[in-house]
């Protein structure tokens, strides 16, 4: 009997890997060869001829290696930092070399080892749109609900985003973005300027303090602290006065996004491994139950408290007015979560990374730091800015332009076609998937003229539509129907902070910055930023 048994497993276990086998075969065959087949037809009926489409098998640790590479946009002192800053290389030097390989059209078809596994589950084919301007105009003004974020990306940042404003598509994120996007409009986010200085002055004091203490200059790596500074702002405009639970909310999910990234990057992903018990996706598991009940937590507090301004009361009424029906309270508190925890991430480590390019960039750069110093000292005399003075601030925003458009935080936009479509001359077919390098984009000397890689905030001086060709090749902030609904709140939280530390401090580059911007879930300096900062 027993020996039946063994046998009857053993024959189980056999034909499950045969399946599991002949199914890893079949995705190999349709990623290898039908989807390039379909595509490579698909451009060849299009009359896009040139090289044929190339399938770079390169993998992410490659890309990092070459954003790992310096740029021109640093002039870093000589003798410091040697190497890293000398070199005149670009800031996406593999961008670069497919610009230069295949001219700025529709160019290749690429089938990223690992961004596969970054952004999808199973294979994908991307187009990269690079500089064909109707295409991207198109795209801009595109508000159909058949053209959103992919299905695919969207299943493997389920546990980090749920089914959230980002993470969503069609009448679920229409209706997310009506409740949401209202709440960060100028006219509200003005009125949470003083509540923004608040993180602000925090950090100004934190950083006098350590110059109190060991005198003179001080040398910072400033990017933990700008982390800080854009957690904080968020909890105040999300949580209002339940802001300090934002505090731990908001550590449990850096560690989730930190885990997801992990995950993400990894070469060795397997599709639809997420289910499975491994270790990290228990401490994803766990991370994710403890966020919510955290969330939640406060949504109680909230409702015996009683009335309150801010975001979260907005998504509470919205998913409570939306129903009535008891049953659907499960439903209700994913909502709730699931938005807390998009606004949160969408909104701290953007802002966090700007920062810290922008003040990176006016380290390197000492006579725009005295020019916006100038400005701000001007407008303010001493006091702390609110939101008209921000608003005049032409120089300080000239330089955050700029900064933005050499370090555009997310670098690229994928958008998927949901049914046949068409942008510009060119039909995307059902399912393919449209990546934007924004990155590529800004710095495309045909667009933004010969200095294109240089630091120049000049060139925005007439604004957005006086500093390139085509305006709508300037997307830090995304484009179209999924454009950034927190712009005008971002914009606010940079100007507050860069005025108050060039209010009181003047800083330069510390010898120990190493320039290496990396690709995370944004595009990040690898080692932080370190500067040398003296009270002024
Ligand atoms: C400098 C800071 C920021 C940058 C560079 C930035 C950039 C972006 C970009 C490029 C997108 C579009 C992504 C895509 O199309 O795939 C986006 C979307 C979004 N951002 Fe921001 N963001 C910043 C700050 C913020 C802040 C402070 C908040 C909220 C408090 C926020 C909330 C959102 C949300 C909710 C979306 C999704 C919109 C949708 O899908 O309809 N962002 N952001």
């Amino acid at each position: 009997m027993a020996e039946v048994v063994v046998e009857f497993m053993l024959k189980m276990i056999g034909s499950i890997a045969v399946v599991g086998l002949m199914g890893v075969l079949v995705r190999l065959y349709i990623a290898l060869v039908v989807k390039p087949a379909r595509l490579r037809s698909m451009l060849t009926k299009q009359g896009i001829t040139g090289p044929p489409p190339t399938f770079v098998l390169g993998n992410i640790l490659e890309l990092n290696k070459s954003l790992a590479r310096p740029n021109t946009v640093l002039q870093a002192p000589p003798g410091e930092c040697p190497s890293e800053h000398s070199c005149s290389s670009v800031i996406f030097p593999l961008f670069e070399q497919w610009r230069r390989q295949y001219g700025n059209e529709i160019l290749i078809t690429l089938k990223f080892h690992s961004e596969v596994y970054t952004f999808a589950v199973g294979n994908m084919q991307i187009l990269c749109v690079n500089s064909q301007h109707e295409i991207v105009r198109d795209i801009k003004t595109c508000t159909s609900l058949d053209f959103g974020k992919p299905e695919s990306q969207n299943q493997v940042l389920r546990p980090l985003l749920g089914e959230g404003i980002i993470n969503s598509n069609g009448s679920s994120w229409a209706h997310q973005k009506t409740v949401i996007a209202p709440q960060l409009y100028m006219d509200k986010v003005k009125g949470m300027s003083s509540l923004i200085a608040d993180s602000a002055i925090t950090l100004v004091n934190l950083w006098k303090s350590r110059i109190e203490k060991e005198g003179g200059t001080i040398d910072i790596n400033i990017h933990d602290d700008l982390k800080c500074f854009s957690g904080d702002v968020i909890s105040r405009v999300c949580f209002g006065s339940n802001y300090s639970n934002g505090e731990e909310i908001f550590h449990k999910l850096t560690a989730l996004e930190e885990l997801m990234s992990k995950k993400m990057f990894s070469p060795i992903r397997i599709t639809g491994n997420r289910y499975v018990p491994t270790k990290s996706n228990r401490e994803a598991w766990a991370l994710e139950k403890e966020i919510a009940t955290l969330i939640l937590k406060v949504v109680n507090e909230r409702q015996k408290a009683g009335y309150e301004n801010d975001l979260l009361q907005m998504v509470l009424e919205s998913a409570r007015n939306n129903t009535t029906d008891r049953s659907q309270e499960r439903e209700i508190d994913r909502f709730i979560v699931d938005n807390c925890k998009n606004i949160y991430l969408a909104g701290y480590g953007t802002s966090a990374v700007s920062a810290s390019w922008c003040l990176m960039l006016l380290a390197a750069n000492p006579d725009w730091q005295d020019r916006v110093r100038a400005e701000v000292i001007q407008l303010c005399g001493g006091r702390i800015p609110d939101a008209d003075m921000l608003k005049n601030m032409k120089q300080l925003t000239m330089v955050i332009h700029e900064s933005l458009r050499l370090y555009p935080p997310v670098f690229g936009l994928l958008r998927e076609a949901f049914k046949d479509m068409k942008f510009g001359d060119i039909n995307v077919p059902k399912s393919v998937t449209i990546f934007i390098k924004a990155a590529t984009l800004h710095t495309d000397p045909e667009i933004w003229g010969p200095d294109s890689y240089k630091f120049n905030p000049d060139r925005f001086a007439n604004g957005i539509s006086g500093a390139c060709k085509h305006p709508y090749f300037y997307m830090p902030f995304g484009i179209g129907a999924r454009v950034c609904i927190g712009q005008n709140l971002a914009m606010v939280e940079l100007k507050m902070l860069l005025a108050l530390i060039l209010s009181n401090f003047s800083f330069s580059l510390s010898p120990k910055y190493k320039h290496a911007p990396i690709m995370r879930l944004t595009v990040e300096p690898k080692h932080g930023v370190d500067l040398l900062v003296s009270k002024l």
